[in-house]
């Protein structure tokens, strides 16, 4: 058995928190034979519902947990940790866009970045879940100067796992056939999700569809597809949007399938001509607990027209947020 890690959670006792905290105490994050401590923050009127959650967390007798706290301050739940978890924020409601949120969510995460910048461990690795998750893993990046940059990701890994299964329904095959799929750009309805590159079987999907279907109903059912759940759920998707944690944080640490890659919003580099520092999502490939975008591949004008739409709404959110921004 490998030493424990500390990974926090925030949010913890909300709707996402209760799907995601038992698959990583599971051991589906992390793997079968990585111990972790659990380290829950909550808002101070939700702690006592959260001790319900460490309760039934207790109940499980989970053989890979090997500790749990829960707390209502951020550098107690920070502290040392080597994975964080950025779930705890406002959702939204039926008619809202994800960017509605920014005022009342972004000062969540410019005091929790200071936080972790004072206590967390140096190399910790950072998921923004809460919305407008782009632009919240900015804030919590740029109020964290002592930490590197390149440990804040945001959350797009919901919108390429939908894209995933759009695609399958439409092709008649399974999503373990189809590789290369890629969302560019904010969690929001200016996504592109991208099949130029994307393969079935190892042939290419563009072959497969064709370019009405991608325009009328692809693009927009994945950018939608948020809203289409709280409409019929009457709340935010949870239970996918954890799994989506899950998978986004164990390809980070234990790297994305040989010939694949995934989607995760990063700091940009500058790659493919997007402004350098916005969260923006990229291709990834990951290995040994770094990611890599994928370079070179050939962006077309609809595809680069598309790329830069959302990349144009980053900028706007960004500055929305200056005041927040050191
Ligand atoms: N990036 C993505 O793909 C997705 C993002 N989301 C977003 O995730 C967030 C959480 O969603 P749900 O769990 O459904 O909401 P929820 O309302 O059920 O739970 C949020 C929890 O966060 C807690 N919280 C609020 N402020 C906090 C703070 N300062 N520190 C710690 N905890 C705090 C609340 O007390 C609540 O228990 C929302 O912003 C939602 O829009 C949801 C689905 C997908
Ligand atoms: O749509 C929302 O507000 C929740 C979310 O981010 C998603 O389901 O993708």
């Amino acid at each position: 058995m490998k030493a424990p890690v500390r990974v926090a959670v925030t949010g913890a006792a909300g709707q996402i928190g209760y799907s995601l905290l038992f698959r990583i105490a599971s051991g589906d994050m992390l793997g079968p034979d990585q111990p972790v401590i659990l380290q829950l923050l909550e808002v101070s009127p939700a702690m006592d519902a959260l001790q319900g959650v460490v309760m039934e967390l207790d109940d499980c007798a989970f053989p890979l947990v090997a500790g749990i706290q829960a707390s209502d301050q951020a550098e107690e739940a920070f502290r040392d940790a080597d994975y964080i978890l950025l779930v705890g924020a406002k959702p939204r409601g039926p008619g809202m866009e994800r960017k509605d949120l920014l005022e009342a969510n972004a000062a969540i995460f410019s005091a929790q970045g200071k936080a972790m910048n004072a206590v967390a461990s140096r190399d910790v690795r950072v998921l923004a879940v809460g919305n407008p998750a782009n632009t919240n893993a900015l804030i919590a990046m740029r109020n964290a100067p002592d930490l590197d940059p390149g440990r804040f990701t945001a959350m797009t890994r919901l919108d390429h796992n939908r894209a995933l299964a759009q695609l399958s329904g439409r092709v008649g095959a399974h999503v373990n056939d189809i590789t290369r799929m890629t969302v560019w750009g904010n969690h929001s309805a200016t996504q592109y999700p991208d099949i130029s590159h994307t393969l079935v079987k190892g042939s290419p999907a563009a072959d497969q569809v064709d370019q009405a279907w991608l325009e009328e109903t692809f693009i927009p059912t994945v950018q939608q597809r948020g809203a289409a759940i709280i409409k019929a759920r009457g709340q935010s998707s949870a239970a996918s949007a954890a799994s989506a944690a899950i998978d986004h944080m164990r390809d980070w640490t234990l790297g994305t399938p040989e010939g694949d890659w995934v989607s995760m919003a990063i700091p940009s580099d500058g790659s493919y001509g997007i402004a350098e520092g916005l969260i923006y999502s990229f291709p990834v490939r990951c290995v040994n607990g770094h990611y890599e975008i994928v370079q070179g591949l050939d962006v077309d004008d609809f595809s680069r027209e598309r790329m830069l739409a959302t990349e144009q709404e980053l900028t706007e959110e960004r500055d929305a947020v200056a005041h927040l921004l050191p």
